[in-house]
This record gives structure tokens, sequence and C-alpha cells, in this order.
């Protein structure tokens, strides 16, 4: 079974330790034998023996030793239990903590499109509850299972050394506790597999709705949204019922077999008494660990289920586990160490997904330095051309290059670490504005932050807050207006000194005057070379640039400076013409 396979390679390291437990284990159960192995002996020397009396007066250091016994294999029995737990927990929560660390590293570096196949809230249930059902196998079902079936051998074993005509009566039920395990297992796994799935579906509509709690209130769609997750909860309630019905219908099956126990041991140990194959003492210690045997039969449905619960989660962590990025490291990656120039050039690049071309065709060329305004209709593929450069996609045909090279011959972290990015979606961490601006970077000096947020029209609103640099903003920014989140992530990409600097459409939401100061600060104020690629709908954005691009169906419709694109017709001409109140076709005319 390849999970359990999976379970015993992520032990590496604690597997002495969790042998060690096994064995403990199997130790301290077969000790409850011993101990009933005491007490059959004190009942027939001192108490049902005919000379019990005389027993009890010669042999009263046998007795002694016998109740020392007892007592010395119940203390033992009771700390070996605590030295035995513990090592289960040590071995699991360092398997865990292993498994979980190797998770999160797995999703950090994955392509950008697994975001897009994986919901978040899906991915929050297998690193915690998923995990948890993992660690709960290692730490619970497995040792219980061992434990009673160690329990189930040593009183059997004893069962048998003392009478092996009442132990293989005992015996009998074996087959149907089995048998109906067998046919519970095959019902179980399915029904614990949509436990799995619904329980995603839940948490993924939980975070879903926290997280877009703004939309919800501002259409207030909060009786809908309750009602969606109603239904959601109740398919999980359903799941829940329907897995724990399958086990209520075997379970009497099992239970009424377990207690047939105690009836055979009455009828057929009383037989075997009458007929001396059994002594009084021997009868009281079956009869003292018929539980022995009982108890193990009963939670087998119990060790299933648990089992069936971890394959399904253990199935859906192990997806995960074994996810591999597309977009690596080459082995013929240059090693550069120095910081890229910008300098950036597509050739012939053609990128789809699934069916869908998205860029087809697309070459320009950029000089480091140089701003670039890239300008078309949404959708038109801005976004997706600016995610080819630091390679968050590679494109299906062409080349896109930096600084005369493939983006694909670029270590990636050397490549991603040269460009600053401010994306469309603002993306604000749980941390102080100070931690946002120098995000990953503990050593940025807080002068270095100031004057990022300076550069991005961000200080002057950032010096008005209660804590200035040292206020916390919430999840995704919460308490920031959309414009003041851009300034933000504005100054986090320009933070980093990156060679390219990318903007996607990152002054949308600030007013004119402000755009107006940002532009000043990029070309003027930056005190590092970079190369700007700036998205952007306003003509004073690109009025100025050194290139602007017009996109147009994932194609270049036009190129070149404003003043050349705003002599022709198309599409720049349209929006300056639109956005100035100019017609620019009357005042050649004019000028004519
Ligand atoms: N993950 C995806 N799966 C499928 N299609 C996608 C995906 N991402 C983008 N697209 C499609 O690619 C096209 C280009 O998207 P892109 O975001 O690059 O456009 P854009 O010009 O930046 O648009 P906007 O101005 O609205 O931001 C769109 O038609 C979009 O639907």
């Amino acid at each position: 079974m390849f999970q359990l396979r999976w379970l015993w390679a992520n032990l590496k390291g604690s597997r002495a330790v969790y042998i060690c437990a096994l064995v403990l284990s199997v130790v301290c159960n077969a000790m409850f034998v011993a101990a009933q192995f005491f007490q059959s002996k004190i009942i027939d020397t001192f108490i049902s023996n005919k000379q019990a009396a005389e027993n009890l007066r010669d042999h009263r250091d046998l007795l002694l030793w016998l109740i020392a016994g007892m007592i010395g294999v119940t203390l033992l029995r009771t700390s070996l239990t605590y030295t035995c737990n513990m090592y289960y927990e040590k071995a699991s929560q360092a398997m865990i903590y292993r498994i979980r660390t190797h998770l999160f590293r797995k999703i950090e570096n994955q392509d950008m499109d697994f975001y897009d196949r994986y919901r978040t809230g899906d991915l929050m249930t297998r690193l915690t509850g998923d995990l948890d059902m993992v660690r709960h196998m290692v730490s619970w079902v497995i040792s219980n299972t061992v434990a009673n079936l160690a329990l189930f051998a040593a009183s059997m074993i004893y069962f048998f050394t003392i009478d092996y005509r009442t132990a293989l009566c005992i015996m009998t039920m074996t087959p149907v506790i089995f048998f109906v395990t067998r046919l519970f297992s095959r019902h179980a796994g399915p029904a614990y597999r949509k436990v799995r799935e619904t329980s995603s579906a839940l948490n993924t509509a939980a975070q879903e709705n926290i997280s877009g709690n703004r939309v919800v209130k501002a259409f207030a769609k909060e009786d809908y949204e309750i009602e969606k997750f109603r239904k959601k909860d109740e398919e999980y309630r359903g799941a829940n019922i329907k897995a724990a019905m399958v086990w209520l219908k075997y379970h009497p099956i099992i239970d009424i077999a377990a207690g047939a126990l105690s009836v055979i041991l009455l009828i057929c140990g009383g037989y075997f008494m009458i007929k001396q194959h059994l002594t009084m003492g021997q009868y009281v210690a079956i009869s003292g660990l018929l539980w022995a045997v009982g108890n193990p039969m009963r939670n087998m449905g119990t060790y299933v289920n648990d089992f069936h619960r971890f394959m399904a989660s253990a199935g859906k962590v192990i997806e995960i586990y074994y996810e591999a990025p597309r977009i690596v490291d080459r082995e013929d990656a240059a090693e550069n160490k120095e910081k890229l120039r910008g300098d950036i050039e597509f050739k012939n690049v053609t990128f789809s997904i699934g069916e869908k071309k998205i860029l087809d065709n697309v070459s320009f060329k950029i000089n480091a330095g140089e701003t670039v305004v890239i300008m078309g209709e949404t959708g038109s593929g801005k976004t997706t051309l600016v995610n080819l450069i630091p390679r968050f996609f590679d494109c299906d045909r062409g080349e896109v290059l930096v600084d005369g090279r493939n983006v694909r011959m670029h270590k990636l972290h050397t490549l991603r670490s040269s460009i600053g990015i401010a994306t469309q979606d603002v993306m604000l961490y749980s941390d102080t504005i100070d931690s946002n601006i120098a995000y990953g970077d503990s050593d940025m000096e807080e002068e270095y932050v100031k004057r990022c947020a300076e550069l991005s029209a961000a200080s002057d609103f950032i010096e008005k807050l209660p804590d200035k640099y040292e206020t916390i903003v919430g999840e995704r920014g919460v308490g920031l207006s959309g414009g003041q989140k851009q300034r933000i992530s504005l100054a986090r990409a320009i933070a980093v000194r990156p060679a390219v600097l990318i903007l996607d459409d990152t002054t949308s939401a600030v007013d004119m005057e402000t755009e107006h100061y940002i532009q000043q600060s990029l070309s003027g104020g930056l005190d590092f070379e970079c190369t700007k690629i700036i998205i952007a709908q306003r003509i004073s954005s690109s009025k100025n640039a050194d290139k602007i691009i017009i996109l147009e169906n994932g194609k270049i419709s036009d190129m070149g400076t404003h003043d050349e694109l705003i002599k022709h017709e198309g599409y720049y001409r349209q929006i300056y013409e639109l956005q100035s109140g100019i017609n620019c076709a009357a005042e050649s005319e004019v000028t004519v």
C-alpha cells in the first residue's frame, strides 16, 4: 500500500524511536497476561485449593512474591506505557513537522497555474486537517492496532497454554469478526473519501467568504452566502452520517460476537471445569482476560474507520507532496551572480492557455533603462505578456530574452530577484507597513523604506496613520484605500532596486496629481538604473514613454512613441482623443 510506504519513508530519522514505541507497546500489553498469571496462581494455591489454609501457613513467602509480582508488573507496565506514548508522540510530531515543511515548500515553488487548479480552502485542508489525520494514523491507529493485536495474541497464547479446548471455543468468534470487518472495510473507503471531499468544499466556501466579505456586504448577499454555506454544511453532515451509518450497520454484529465470548466461556469453560480440564484459578484467569480478546474485536471497526479516513487524507497530501513545478532551473542555466542590466527582447513569442492563444507572434525590444508602456483592451494579453519576463509562465514558441539571454537560461532566483513587480491584485501581508515595504528583508534600513514610500507617494498618508510605518495592515490591507494599497505595493517593488520594474495597472486607483508625482519620481528620483514596463490605461502614463506597445487580441497592433502613435488612426489615437478631448484629425487639417 503506497500510503503506508510513504509514511515509512517520512519516518526517516525517527524510525528507531517509532519501532521502540511499537515494541514497548507489545511488551506492555503482554504484561496484562503476566499479571493475570500471578492472579491465577494465587487463586489456585491460596483460595480454591483444598489445602489453601496449609499453603497459606507453609508458603507465605510464595504468596508475597506472587503479590509483589502482580504489583511490580502493573507498575512496570504503567511506566513503560508512559515512555511508549512519549516515543509515539515524538516520532509522529517529527514526521508531521517534516511533511508539513516539505508540503509548504512544494506549494511555495509551484507554477502559477497550480494556484488556478487548487482552491485555497482545499490547500488549507490538506495542510491542516489531512495532515492531522496522517499524524493520527502514526500516533494512534497503528499503535493501537499493534497494541490490540499484541493483547489478543498474548491472551490467546496464554489461553492455549491453560487449556486448548477452551481456547479453541473462544477462537470460534474470530472468523466472524474477520469476515464482518472485511465487509465493512469495503464500504467504508468510499464513504470516507466523500467525507474528505465535502470537508474540503466546506473549508473553501468559508475561506472564500471570509476573504471576499466586502463583496458579500456590498451586494447585501449575506443570506445568499449563508444559504450556500448551509448547503455545503449539509453535504458534509450527510457524508459524515453516511460514513457513520456504514459503521453502525456492522457494529452490532461485531458487538454481539464479542459479547458472545462470555457466554461461550460460561458454557464451555464451565463444562471443562466439571470435566477437570480447567481449575478455578485458570477459569478466573481466562474470564479476567476475556476483555483482552473482546476489546480488540470491538475496536477493529474503529481502527478500520480511521484507516480509511487516513487513506483519503493521505491521498490528498501525497498529491501535493509529489507535485512538481514545470518551471524550474535548467541544469545548464547561467550562474549569473551580477545584477541584470534590464535589456528585454521578445522574439516571435506565442503563448496559449489550453486551446486559447493568448499571445500571438509578439516581437519587440526594450533597451536597459527605457520606459515602456503597454496598452490595449481588457483581456488583450498585457498581464500575460509581462508574466513571461519573470517566467511565471513559459512561452510555447519564440523566445523571451533578458540581457540577451533566454529567460530559461537564467537561474530563476537571479531572474526574479532582479525584477520588481507591483501586481494588479494588491496583496499586503498582515504585518506593519514597514515590513510590507521591506518584504522579506529585515535588514533594510528605515530611511530607505521611507525613501521608497516617498517615491511612491505613500509617505504622506503613512505619516498620518496612528503608528506611522509600524501600523499593522490587516489581511489584504484591510483599512487602507485601493490607491493607498497600490502605493505601498509600488514602494515594495521599488525597494528591491530591481533591474526591471513592472507596474501592472499600479496607479489605476490613484488620482491624476498623485500619478503625475509617481511618474516624476520614477523617471528622475530612483537612485538605480532600471527598465520600466508599465501597463496603463491613461495617456498621462504613456505620454513620455520611450515606447508604447499596443496589444490587440494577443498581437501587437501598433508600437511607437506618443507622437508617432497619434499621427495615425488606431487604438492609441482613439484613447488619446477620448481622454484629452482633442480631435487629432481636425487639428492636423488646421495645421495643414
Ligand atoms: N489562468 C487562466 N486561464 C485561462 N485563461 C486565462 C488565464 N489567465 C488569463 N487568461 C485569459 O488570457 C487573456 C489575457 O489575459 P490578461 O490578464 O493577460 O489580459 P489583460 O490585457 O492584462 O487584461 P486586463 O486589462 O483586464 O488586466 C484573457 O482572455 C483571459 O481570459
